[in-house]
């Protein structure tokens, strides 16, 4: 029987709860870090390619290397192959082997739940799972064995820029954009590397969307995380990105820093950033 955590899960509260199902993994030596012109990078992808069940390609040949500590956007036009790329970086599908190295490691040889924790997902629509904001948080620790204390999760909470009162709160009781907080908390209790956020404020109001954008600089700045954001809002990227990849027909056609996106190149690239403006 195949292992459940290699099925690929279908719906977002599958692989949320997929994601959660952690187990303890070596924190990342420093030592092992990529260095490229003195950049050191947390993800090299080579030559990603996916191709439809039906033969249509999704991904051609992506390649690119994702800066460690930084926060990186992908945007690009609806059906582009954003969500496949950033999903191809946690193994929600599995890459080929030899595209895709996380601090030079190949990682279809990591072990999946060892990686699923290094590199934690935020999406969407955050689904929260049943009892209390704090049993929330919990989640990912205790499948490991691991017991948060009350302390540790109110700082969480703080982390995620939610206020430490919300822990006794029903999951159920929470409005979307607290929930997103919510779930950040919970994803980064599992002490991520890297945080994959799918589209994570198409559903919140500017407020919450401000929120969550000040809590990934924070993480950025105190500590060193590396993030990778797909957005379809080019000024959200331009606020808080500091190198956007920019997607179109499955194709990686830019790399550029936010104030220099108008002097993106391809066609169709000019005018998804002419209309989008
Ligand atoms: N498992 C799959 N099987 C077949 N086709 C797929 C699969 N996953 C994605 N696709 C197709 O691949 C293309 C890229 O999809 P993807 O969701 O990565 O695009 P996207 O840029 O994130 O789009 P959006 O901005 O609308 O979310 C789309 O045409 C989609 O229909």
């Amino acid at each position: 029987m195949p292992s459940p955590i290699l099925e690929s899960p279908t719906t977002d509260l599958e692989a949320q709860e997929h994601l959660l199902a952690v187990e303890a993994a070596e924190q990342s030596d420093d030592n092992d870090d990529r260095k490229k012109g003195g950049k050191k990078i947390k993800f090299e992808i080579r030559d990603l390619v996916r191709v439809s069940d039906a033969g249509v390609p999704i991904l051609n040949k992506i390649n690119v290397d994702i800066p460690k500590g930084k926060i990186v956007g992908i945007i690009g036009p609806s059906g582009s192959g954003k969500s496949t790329m950033l999903r191809a970086l946690n193994r929600l599908w599995e890459p080929p082997s030899g595209t895709v190295f996380l601090d030079g490691e190949d990682i279809r040889q990591l072990d999946v739940l060892s990686l699923r924790r290094k590199v934690g997902m935020l999406f969407q629509l955050p689904v929260m799972f049943e009892g209390t904001v704090a049993d929330n948080i919990r989640y990912g620790p205790q499948l490991r064995g691991k017991k948060l204390t009350d302390d540790e999760v109110q700082k969480l909470l703080t982390l995620a820029d939610m206020d430490p009162s919300f822990f006794s709160r029903g999951g159920s009781e929470l409005s979307v954009g607290q929930a997103q907080r919510v779930a950040l908390a919970r994803t980064l209790a599992n002490e991520p590397d890297v945080l994959l956020l799918d589209e994570p404020t198409s559903a919140l109001d500017p407020i919450s969307t401000q929120n969550i954008e000040d809590c990934l600089e924070k993480l950025k700045k105190t500590r060193g995380m590396t993030i990778i954001i797909v957005s379809h809002s080019i000024k959200q990227i331009q606020r808080i990105a500091d190198m956007v990849c920019l997607m179109v027909n499955g194709e990686l056609v830019e790399v550029l820093t936010p104030d220099r996106l108008s002097e993106a190149k391809h066609p169709m690239a000019q005018k998804f950033l002419e209309l989008s403006n």
